[in-house]
């Protein structure tokens, strides 16, 4: 018999430095619009630091970084050449990292329900997922156009919580960056990050409660979360 001892819990896991290694698709669009306006590529070890505040914010300091203009670099122009081509390239580097499918099945036979809180848009979170064939795992898949603030809000942790029906005050955070440890300590929600995803400051430095460096060591760092909770509880009586 299976333990349902996650019955009632609920993981909102990030999407891009979390479950998946998106950079290669995400790095690969920027260039070619790069060299298609006469600029010089960036290099992948630079530009993946620039993921996790959404495509917008990625072409914008990409484009910034290889010396486009202000103005060039916001148009609306650029940004629907970037969800074009992002959009037909979107898995063909991208793979989940280690260990995913297997921690998501180990979490939801053990009864969690687990959740996408992503900043990338809700379509492209989908249809990466499907590609993936991670899309099954998860109860909602919420990007920032389906919630009323987008991290680092705590209301998009919380919102994507009660999407997938579970409850906003027992869910935990997984994620890579500086918008989901803001958003997790504005929700008021333990946060697990991964020291093998995208950010531009030491992942050391963002307030997560556990470090991970490989995925599956999710489970582990979830059980000490929740071993602490029922200590905590079990003393206030
Ligand atoms: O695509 C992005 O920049 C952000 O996506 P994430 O929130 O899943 O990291
Ligand atoms: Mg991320």
């Amino acid at each position: 018999m299976t333990d349902r001892d996650l019955e009632g819990w609920t993981i909102a896991f990030d999407l891009d430095g979390t479950l998946v290694d998106s950079a290669p698709d995400l790095i690969g669009t920027l260039n070619r619009l790069l060299v298609e306006e006469g600029l010089a590529p960036v290099a992948m070890e630079e530009a993946q630091k620039l993921i996790g505040s959404g495509a917008r914010a990625l072409l914008v300091h990409g484009f910034e970084a290889a010396g486009a203009s202000v103005e060039r670099a916001k148009s609306d122009e650029l940004f629907q050449r970037f969800l074009t081509d992002y959009s037909a390239h979107i898995a063909d580097g991208s793979q989940p990292f280690e260990g995913v499918v297997e921690t998501l099945e180990r979490l939801t036979e053990r009864g969690a329900l687990l959740v996408v809180a992503t900043n990338k848009r809700s379509d492209l979170s989908e249809l990466l997922l499907q590609k993936l064939d991670l899309a099954r795992h998860f109860a909602a898949i919420v990007g920032p156009d389906r919630v009323s603030a987008r991290k680092p809000s705590g209301a998009h942790l919380k919102e994507a919580v009660a999407q997938a029906g579970g409850d906003p005050e027992r869910a935990i955070m997984v994620g890579d960056a500086a918008p989901d440890a803001g958003a997790a300590r504005d929700a008021g929600m333990p946060c697990i990050l991964t020291t093998f995803g995208y950010t531009p400051v030491p992942v050391e430095t963002l307030g997560g409660d556990v470090l991970i460096d490989a995925f599956e060591d999710v489970e582990e760092a979830i059980d000490g979360i929740l071993s602490d909770f029922y200590v905590l509880k079990a003393l206030r009586g």
